[in-house]
């Protein structure tokens, strides 16, 4: 009998993965894959206690575990600029928020809320007090703080889409164009991560996932209207939105994302309280890191691919 058994990869249940996996159904490497969806912070915990092998981990949650993981340098989730969906939503603008807001984070953001917490406390000055709420826009400003609302929320994925393409009054500010502004560089949301003891025991599944979904990413690239009249025909956005999203998302890391990469975890180990452990702390980057899969001697995955000169930069060049 054949034990073997299928890659456990995850699938982010959200708008911007959309690309990143169409191709897989176009190839077929779909039906190679054991396919999880899921919201990233449960896909990130899949992985981390090895009930997944490979896929996307939130930035923060990757950091956390670094020891135990090694990264494929694409996919990835990152923006160089506005991403649209990670948001800070105001009631009032960004100047008149209070020197101690309240201020309400999704509760399966981990990186996205912590730039939130960054930006406020480091670049504005802020000394907000925070609590953890669902991820919509009414439980987050109006549900939150024991029914007081809060001050302001950081929304990731669908919901902070929408809330930036119908604000209903509210005040939007994008937290990737504010990383930009404040550090000259990309922000990068999620890797795609193997994890080590996996890499060890199955180099080859691991090179023939990672291919797959260069190839995918590839395809989507090239049949771009198609994944949008696909998406456009489910998800209240219209097409154009969506064409504008995903033309603003970057899926692979080039040196520069990789540069973003290592700021942001060196700002982030200052902090703690990250996700559902209050203690949590970052670790610094080893000297040299992240670390690339190496599929063995002469097929190591070190320097990631060089962004294309031509169209969007963010899509990895085959
Ligand atoms: C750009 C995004 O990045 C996401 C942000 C995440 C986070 O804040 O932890 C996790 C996964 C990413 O897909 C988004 O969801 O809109």
């Amino acid at each position: 009998m054949n034990i073997a058994r299928r890659p456990r990869v995850g699938h982010i249940a959200f708008l911007n993965c959309m690309p990143i996996y169409w191709g897989l159904a176009r190839t077929g490497a779909l039906l190679e894959l054991d396919l999880h969806r899921a919201a990233p912070d449960e896909l990130s915990r899949l992985l981390v206690d090895g009930d997944l092998d490979i896929g996307p981990i939130t930035l923060v949650e990757y950091l956390r575990h670094a020891d135990d993981l090694v990264l494929i340098p694409d996919p990835a989730v990152a923006a160089d600029g506005p991403v649209l969906s990670v948001n800070l939503v105001s009631r009032v603008p960004l100047v008149e928020l209070p020197a101690a807001p309240r201020v309400a984070l999704a509760s399966h953001s981990r990186t996205g809320v912590l730039l939130g917490r960054m930006l406020l406390e480091d670049r504005y000055g802020r000394k907000p007090s925070y609590t953890v709420t669902s991820p919509d826009l009414a439980s987050a400003l109006e549900g939150s703080f024991d029914g007081r609302g809060a001050d302001a929320a950081v929304l990731i994925g669908d919901e902070a889409l929408r809330v930036h393409h119908d604000p209903q009054g509210h005040h939007v500010l994008d937290l990737a164009a504010e990383w930009r502004d404040w550090t000259g560089l990309p922000m990068v949301f999620a890797v795609w991560a193997v994890r080590r003891d996996y890499a060890e025991a199955s180099p080859g599944i691991v090179k023939d996932v990672h291919l797959a979904f260069t190839e995918s990413v590839r395809r989507s690239r090239e049949e771009i209207d198609e994944v949008v009249a696909s998406a456009a025909r489910w998800e209240p956005f219209e097409p154009a939105a969506l064409a504008e999203y995903f033309d603003r998302l970057q899926f692979g890391l080039s040196e520069r994302h990789l540069a973003g990469l290592r700021e942001f975890a060196s700002r982030a180990a200052r902090y703690t309280g990250m996700g559902p452990d209050p203690a949590s702390r970052i670790a610094a980057l080893p000297e040299g890191g992240p670390e690339f899969f190496a599929a063995g001697p002469g097929a190591r995955i070190r320097t990631p691919r060089t962004p294309a000169k031509k169209g969007n930069p963010l899509w990895p060049s085959s």
